[in-house]
C-alpha cells in the first residue's frame, strides 16, 4: 500500500523531465538523505532513479526485521572462492530497496573512533576528521534516552552533548535487556578493557552501549521514513523506481551530462531512456554498483575497460578495487547455569513466552529488542601480548604480495599509505581491531575491524548488465589470520573471567579441541564469512596517485558534473557498522554538493522527456530512445514476476508493486 501522498512523488517514466537539476543514482540509503537535502530549495529539482521497489511491509519497521534479510531486497549475488577461506564463495549483501541498507539492516547504530576518522583525514582528506565529520552525525540523528529504571539497572549510559544533535533519524535503547548481560560487562573489566559511557562521541574502543536505529515506539528509523516522506510536499523531488541506470552520459569536454536508464527486468541491448542532469549527478548505488556504473560509463582501469570493450573516459585503476568488509566468526558456549529469563525463554518457558507477547502488545519488553545493544571494540595492545610482532610482521611485509593481481602501481601505494595508518592504530589504545557485540547469549561473532587484505568488484567483460565479479580476497593477509587467533583466545579469556563463572559457560565451538595457533587458524579460515554487510571502499576519497576515485569534495577525478556520496568513498573501514557514518556521509555531500552550484547553467525546467536531445555515449554503442519501450500496462495488470515477459512498464498513475517472486501488480 502506498499512501496518496507518497504516489504523488513518485512517478513512472512517462512523467519523466528532460533534465532535473540534480540526479541521484540510487534511491538507498545515501541517496534519499542527499536528495531530501538538495531539494530543500524549491528551486531546484532532484529526480532519483531507484533499481528497487518500496517494501511497504509493517514487518519491516519491527525490531524483529533486523535479522531477516528478505532475499527480495537484496541483490541476488555471491563472490567468487575465496582461497583464504578454503575455496569457499563467500555471502554478497546489497540492498535493493527504497532506502538501501537502511530498510533493510539489523538498526545497530554505532560510529567509529574518532581515531578512524582521523586516518580519513591524514590520507589526504581535509575535513573528513572527527571533528569535521561530527556536526553532520549531529545533523542526522536525535537520540532519546531509555526508561530510567532500566538504565538503572543496566548501567546504560550515554552523552548527548558530545555526540548527539536534533536530526531525522531516531536513535534509542529497546524497553529490555538480558539479565545475564551483567556478568558479561563485569568481565570485560576483569580483563582490563575500559568501559565508555558513549561510543558515538569518538569513544567507540573498549565496551560501550550502542543503541538501535528506532523511534520510541521501537519502529525503525531509517532514510525513507526520516529523509523521505517527510518531504512529500516538494513538488521539485521526483523519484522513479524499477528502473537501473546503465551508463552516465559525456559531453566532448568530459563533463557528465547525463544518465541512461532501463526498466527492470527488461533484456540487454532493450531500449533506453536518457535523462539530462543540469548541475550534477550523483552516485549512490552502493559498494557493488557505483564503481560498476562508473566502469560502464567509461571510468575505471584501462585494462579492465578495454577488455570489456569499453572506450577509456578516464583511466581510473580505484574504481572498484580497496574493497573492504568486515569479516568474521561466530564462537559458541553454553551457559550451565543460566540465569532467567534468558533468550532461549522465549522458546522453550511458555509463561515468559505469553508474557512477553502481553508485553508487546503495548510495544514493550523483549520484542523491543534487535540485535543487541552492547559492542566490545577491543584494541590490539588489550588484545595480545604479542601485538608488537604482529604489527612489525606487518611492517615488513611486501604489500603487493597479498593484494589483488588486477592492481596497479597506483594501488599498491593507496594500500601502503593506508597500512600505515591501521598499523599506527594497532599499536594505541583508544581504537579497536576485532569487534565482540554480547547481548547476554552465550555465542557472539568475532569480527574483524581493520583487516589488512583487499578486495575487487569489477565489471563482469563478458556481460557488462549482469551483477559485478566480486573477490574479497578475504583472508589472504597473514595478519589478518593471527589478529583473529589473537582474538579466539582472548574471547575465551572473556568467557573464563571470574564475573561470568557463575554462569558456568561451557566452550561447544571451536570446541576445546581446536587448541594450537595453526589450529584456530585452520578453523576460522574454514567457517568464517568475508562480510558482515558492511562492504564499502570501492570508490575511494583518497589522492589520485593512490588510486583515488574522489577528492575530498566527493568529485569524481578527471570528469566534471559527477560526485560520490555514498559507502564507497570510503578509504579504510572504520571500526564500527556503518549505517550511522553512511548517514554523516550523505550529509556532508549533500553540503557540499549545494556549495558549488553553478549559478551560470540555466535552470534544467520541466520539459518533458519526448524534447530530450540524446547525447551519444562514450561507453556503450546501444540504441537510445526516450519514448516508452512497451505498451504500458494499466492499473491492477501483471507488470513482473519470474517468467513474465510482457511490458513491465505501468501506465500513469500507477507503479509496478512487489507482491511476490512471481508477481507484481501496477498499483
Ligand atoms: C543486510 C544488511 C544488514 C546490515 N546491518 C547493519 C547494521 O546493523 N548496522 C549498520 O550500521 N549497518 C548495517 N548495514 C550496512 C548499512 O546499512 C549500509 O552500509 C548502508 O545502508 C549503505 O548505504 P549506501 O547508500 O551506500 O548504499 P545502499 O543503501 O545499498 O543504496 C544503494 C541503492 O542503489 C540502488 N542501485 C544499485 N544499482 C543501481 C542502478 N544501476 N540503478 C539504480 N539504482 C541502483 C540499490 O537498489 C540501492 O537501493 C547492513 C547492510 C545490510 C545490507
Amino acid at each position: 500500500h502506498i499512501p496518496g501522498d507518497l504516489r504523488a512523488r513518485q512517478i513512472d517514466s512517462g512523467q519523466l523531465s528532460a533534465a532535473y537539476d540534480y540526479i541521484v543514482v540510487g534511491g538507498g540509503q545515501s541517496g534519499l538523505v542527499i536528495a531530501n537535502r538538495l531539494s530543500e530549495d524549491p528551486t531546484k529539482t532532484v529526480l532519483v532513479v531507484e533499481y528497487g521497489y518500496f517494501d511497504d511491509s509493517p514487518a519491516q519497521l519491527e525490531p524483529s526485521s533486523a535479522t531477516q534479510y528478505l532475499s527480495k531486497n537484496l541483490f541476488n549475488a555471491s563472490s567468487v572462492a575465496q582461497p583464504g577461506l578454503g575455496n569457499r564463495q563467500g555471502i554478497v549483501y546489497a540492498a535493493s530497496v527504497v532506502g538501501g541498507g537502511s530498510t533493510v539492516n539489523g538498526m545497530l547504530f554505532d560510529r567509529g573512533s574518532a581515531d578512524d576518522y582521523n586516518n580519513w583525514e591524514k590520507l589526504g582528506n581535509p575535513g573528513w576528521g572527527f571533528s569535521g565529520l561530527l556536526p553532520y552525525f549531529k545533523k542526522s540523528a536525535t537520540f532519546t534516552p531509555p526508561r530510567a529504571d532500566l538504565a538503572a539497572e543496566f548501567n546504560i549510559t550515554w552523552d548527548i552533548p558530545s555526540a548527539w544533535g536534533d536530526g531525522p533519524i531516531q536513535a534509542t535503547f529497546p524497553d529490555w535487556q538480558w539479565p545475564t548481560i551483567k556478568a558479561q560487562w563485569a568481565a570485560w573489566t576483569d580483563l582490563g578493557v575500559p568501559i565508555n559511557a558513549e561510543g558515538a562521541g569518538g569513544d567507540a574502543f573498549g565496551a560501550y552501549w550502542v543503541p538501535s536505529n528506532t523511534d520510541q515506539n521501537y519502529r525503525r528509523s531509517y532514510a525513507r521514513n526520516a529523509y523521505f516522506d517527510p518531504a512529500k510536499n516538494r513538488p521539485n523531488l521526483k523519484l522513479l523506481i524499477g528502473y537501473r541506470v546503465n551508463e552516465v552520459l559525456f559531453t566532448a569536454n568530459k563533463r557528465a551530462d547525463s544518465i541512461k536508464i532501463q526498466a527492470r527486468g527488461t533484456a540487454n541491448g532493450a531500449p533506453t531512456i536518457t535523462v539530462k542532469a543540469a548541475q550534477e549527478i550523483i552516485l549512490c548505488a552502493g559498494w557493488m554498483h557505483t564503481p560498476q556504473i562508473l566502469q560502464r560509463s567509461g571510468i575505471g582501469p584501462s585494462a579492465l575497460l578495454t577488455q570489456a570493450g569499453i572506450p577509456v573516459l578516464v583511466d581510473l585503476p580505484g574504481v572498484g578495487s580497496n574493497l573492504q568488509d568486515h569479516p568474521a566468526i561466530g564462537i559458541n558456549y553454553r551457559y550451565q547455569t543460566d540465569i532467567l529469563p534468558n533468550q532461549a525463554s522465549l522458546y522453550t518457558n511458555a509463561t515468559f513466552q505469553a508474557w512477553a507477547a502481553q508485553q508487546w502488545a503495548q510495544r514493550k519488553g523483549p520484542s523491543s529488542m534487535g540485535v543487541g545493544n552492547a559492542l566490545a571494540t577491543v584494541p590490539f595492545p588489550l588484545l595480545s601480548p604479542t601485538y608488537q610482532t604482529t604489527i612489525d610482521k606487518a611492517k615488513a611485509q611486501n604489500a603487493a604480495s597479498y593484494l589483488p593481481r588486477t592492481y596497479t602501481t597506483e594501488n599498491i601505494n593507496g594500500f601502503i599509505a593506508q597500512r600505515a595508518l591501521i598499523l599506527d592504530s594497532f599499536g594505541r589504545k583508544d581504537n579497536g581491531v576485532v569487534e565482540i557485540p554480547f547481548s547476554g547469549g552465550g555465542g557472539t561473532s568475532l569480527v574483524l575491524e581493520k583487516p589488512l587484505s583487499r578486495g575487487t568488484v569489477l565489471l563482469n567483460t563478458a556481460d557488462r548488465y549482469a551483477e559485478p565479479i566480486i573477490d574479497y580476497n578475504c583472508n589472504i593477509n597473514p595478519v589478518d589470520s593471527d589478529v583473529l587467533v589473537a582474538t579466539v583466545k582472548f574471547a575465551r579469556r572473556w568467557y573464563q573471567a571470574p564475573s561470568q563463572q557463575r554462569l558456568t559457560p561451557v566452550e561447544q565451538s571451536p570446541g576445546t579441541s581446536i587448541s594450537s595457533d595453526a589450529q584456530i587458524a585452520s578453523w576460522a579460515a574454514n567457517g568464517m564469512t568475508p562480510s558482515t554487510a558492511h562492504g564499502c571502499g570501492t570508490a575511494a576519497m583518497a589522492p589520485r596517485e593512490q588510486a583515488g576515485v574522489v577528492s575530498a569534495n566527493l568529485t569524481v577525478y578527471g570528469v566534471t558534473g559527477l560526485s560520490v556520496g555514498d559507502i564507497s568513498i570510503i578509504p579504510i573501514i572504520p571500526s564500527t557498522h556503518p549505517c550511522a557514518t553512511v548517514y554523516a556521509i550523505a550529509e556532508k555531500a549533500a553540503d557540499l554538493i549545494k556549495s558549488r552550484y553553478d549559478s551560470s547553467i540555466p535552470p534544467a525546467g520541466s520539459n518533458p522527456i519526448s524534447t530530450t536531445t540524446v547525447i551519444s555515449s562514450t561507453a556503450s554503442s546501444t540504441t537510445t530512445s526516450v519514448s516508452p519501450t512497451c505498451t504500458p500496462v494499466s492499473k491492477y495488470g501483471q507488470c513482473d514476476g519470474q517468467n513474465y515477459s510482457g511490458c513491465k512498464i505501468c501506465a500513469s498513475g500507477s507503479t509496478c508493486q512487489y507482491s511476490n517472486p512471481w508477481y507484481s501488480q501496477c498499483l
